[in-house]
């Protein structure tokens, strides 16, 4: 059966604070274009993947395109790993976002739309942990602080994140883990321990430089201690780690037990409280989303539509 040519937009109306009524209108008219039929849903907050999952199972779109923060990238990965055969694609809508980071979209909304209704794909991994999809980068410790941080201050922006780094890496204790892979199992001080599907956050920093978001691996990446030198590598996008200082460790699983207590956990940037374990599965090719680049450019990619 030959793939229906439609595109369901699904935008969260208050995300990045801003109003939508362009960007649905761009998408409908970039649709019309190329002779698709268009659907937008609009996210209420309540029963959004019930709805979602009818607009899926009534009309199956080639396409879905999504205007939303991570939690609303997420929820609607979440239903497509029961329809492989549509592709996602990413519109900006203020907040930078760890995924377009990675994948190189564009911020500007009219080439970002060229891209996500564009003809390459690429297949991604995902991630379960502690039975939650991850799409991008997980981590215990000093970054959870950071965003458990960032989320209850009131400062925002540029400056607000940098005034919560900073009390972060005061009140940031070293902690105890026990980690075991498919091919390790050690105990470890720890400063970090991240499960990264994903090589960058959002704000840019390579912290996988080897990572592939396509291999059916993630990577467990443990800082062992604090370290000017490691860190400003980490900053700087280096591929070389001294490997007393950072460990990166690929594999299709993983437990994280914290032996000295709690630890602060985060999902793409979603604070989820204090664990003692987290086990971590890859979701091998759960995803296709539109990316730029030239078919030769980009391994892992299908010319379509
Ligand atoms: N119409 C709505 N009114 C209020 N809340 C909504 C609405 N639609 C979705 N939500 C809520 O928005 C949250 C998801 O927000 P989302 O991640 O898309 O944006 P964000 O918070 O701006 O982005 P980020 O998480 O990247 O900062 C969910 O908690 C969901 O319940």
């Amino acid at each position: 059966m030959p793939i229906p040519k439609h595109v369901l937009l699904v935008v969260n109306p208050i995300s990045g604070g801003t109003d939508k009524s362009e960007l649905i209108e761009l998408v409908q008219k970039a649709s019309q274009k190329k002779s698709f039929t268009c659907d937008v849903y609009e996210t209420t907050g309540q029963n959004d993947p019930e709805n979602i999952r009818e607009f899926l199972q009534n009309q199956p779109p080639a396409r879905v395109l999504i205007a939303g923060g991570d939690g609303t990238i997420t929820l609607v990965a979440n239903l497509l790993r029961d329809y492989p055969e549509i592709i996602m694609g990413l519109l900006p809508v203020g907040s930078a976002n760890g995924l377009a980071t990675d994948f190189g979209l564009p911020v500007n909304l009219s080439e970002a739309l060229e891209v996500a209704l564009g003809p390459v794909h690429r297949c991604m991994d995902g991630m379960l942990l502690n039975g939650k999809l991850g799409l991008h980068l997980s981590d215990l410790g000093l970054n959870a602080h950071l965003v458990k941080n960032y989320e209850s201050g009131e400062a925002r922006g540029k400056w607000g994140y940098a005034k919560e780094v900073i009390r972060t890496l005061t009140e940031h204790d070293i902690f105890r883990v026990r980690i075991q892979t498919d091919t390790e199992l050690f105990v470890t001080d720890a400063t970090i321990v991240i499960l990264a599907n994903a090589r960058m956050y959002g704000t840019g920093v390579i912290v996988n430089p080897k990572g592939d978001i396509c291999d059916g691996v993630f990577e467990v990446i443990v800082a062992t201690r604090f370290d000017v030198i490691e860190l400003a590598k980490v900053i700087a996008g280096s591929t070389e780690f001294d490997p007393d200082v950072v460990r990166i460790i690929p594999t299709t699983q993983a437990v994280v037990e914290c032996l000295s207590g709690q630890a602060l956990f985060q999902i793409d940037g979603e604070y989820m409280g204090k664990v003692a374990r987290v086990e971590a599965t890859i979701l091998p090719h759960m995803l296709s989303i539109a990316v730029p680049g030239a078919l030769e450019e980009n391994k892992n990619t299908i010319a379509e539509m």
